[in-house]
């Protein structure tokens, strides 16, 4: 276990083991997860009308770690982190935090449990008559802390993310990367189990992006604060989760360590959003074109993860095969700290010969997925 001090606190970071090779992350044994979500329902009913966010969700997060949620537009993802801090009561379904099973708890107790549990917003919401010092200290002093600790707390804090020279400035004079560090330091005063990141980047640029995602990244490692990060945006699951739950319908449709999910997509709704991306740069391609018709043959996704990246294998198919092959779109990326490049391809032959082609790249250990 890594250790680390906040405050006048000793963190302990989490047993967890990422494998640097593969980024894949091991369970830690005999250790209870620090958000246990167990058959969540809930029904919004508007006007007559039914709407179901959440289809009896069960998840696990486990001390340490940084764990995503992603799904498109109304996949429940929203819904289901309000049930987590209960601002929204599910209709069935238990919630347990750092132990604590909070659907159990009357008010009072429940808002004292809240603290152990930080919250990270899209849109900071900060309080704008509030200096960034007063801000961060907010939450202190709803807690009754004396005014002296809260003062060393803050600072400590504002030097963390990076704004110690900025504590008497109001929100309106700060950037969205700058309020969302206030939000971020704001959220950690209490010294919560874990912090809920509510599409924590979507309101900022690329280069912005990056850095808070390192930030929210460097308080998950050092800190060893447990990370549940809500998004619909891959990069964000792929630059700082160790694991990812898929959502569509109000269902989680698969979980799975990062690299996993993204490279061998189980779920339909994994592999549209996977796919996404590939999807688009074809269907570009084929409108450049301008009437062209698509390359012929199946499609498919080639995942390039380890020694398998350095054969030449699309060369070593067209050689051992009678199969064409055309390369609609390639890329090289990284998943933490684990590169791994996918081509989408064009193959194109008689079937029997397609299909083992694909095969034998499966024998080398090229993750390969058909899109069509
Ligand atoms: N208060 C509410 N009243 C009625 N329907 C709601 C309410 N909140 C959410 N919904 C509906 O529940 C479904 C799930 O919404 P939710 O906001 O949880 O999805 P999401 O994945 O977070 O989407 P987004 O990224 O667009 O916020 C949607 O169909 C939404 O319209």
């Amino acid at each position: 276990m890594r250790a680390d001090t906040v405050g006048s606190e000793t963190t302990w970071a989490a047993p967890i083991e990422v494998d640097e090779r593969d980024g894949t992350a091991a369970r830690p044994e005999g250790v209870a997860a620090t958000v246990r979500l167990e058959g969540l329902c809930k029904t919004f009913r508007q006007g007559g009308r039914e709407v179901v966010a959440l289809r009896d969700v069960s998840l696990e997060v486990w001390p340490g770690e940084s764990f995503g949620i992603i799904g498109l537009s109304g996949a429940g993802k929203s819904t289901l982190v309000r049930c987590i801090n209960l601002l929204e009561r599910p209709d069935r379904g238990r919630v347990w935090v750092d132990g604590v099973e909070l659907t159990a708890l009357g008010t009072g107790r429940l808002r004292e449990a809240r603290r152990r549990i930080g919250m990270v917003f899209q849109h900071f919401n900060l309080l704008h008559s509030r200096t960034v010092f007063g801000n961060v200290a907010f939450p202190l002093e709803i807690a009754g802390i004396p005014r002296a600790r809260i003062r060393a707390r803050v600072m400590e804090l504002l030097d963390l993310v990076g704004l110690a020279g900025r504590a008497h400035a109001y929100p309106s004079q700060l950037s969205g990367g700058q309020r969302q560090r206030v939000g971020i330091a704001r959220a950690l005063a209490p010294e919560p189990r874990v912090l809920l990141c509510d599409e924590p980047t979507s309101a900022l640029d690329a280069e912005t992006t990056s850095q808070i995602l390192a930030l929210l990244r460097r308080i998950n490692r050092e800190l060893g604060i447990t990370m549940l990060i809500i998004t619909h945006e891959l990069p964000v699951v792929q630059a700082i989760c160790d694991r990812v739950a898929v959502m569509a319908d109000g269902r989680v449709e698969e979980v799975g360590d990062t690299i996993s999910v993204l490279t061998r997509p189980r779920s339909a709704a994994a592999r549209r959003l996977v796919g996404a991306p590939a999807a688009r740069a074809l269907a570009q391609l084929v409108q450049e074109a301008d009437g062209t018709p698509q390359p012929a043959g199946r499609l498919f996704r080639l995942a390039f993860l380890g020694p398998v990246a350095e054969r030449p294998v699309i060369s070593e198919v067209l050689r051992a095969f009678d199969v064409t092959i055309n390369i609609v779109h390639g890329n090289v990326d990284r998943i933490g700290r684990t590169p791994f490049g996918t081509l989408v391809v064009a193959i194109d032959g008689e079937p029997r010969q397609v299909e083992a082609a694909v095969q034998t790249m499966r024998s080398w250990g090229v993750e390969v997925v058909a899109w069509q």
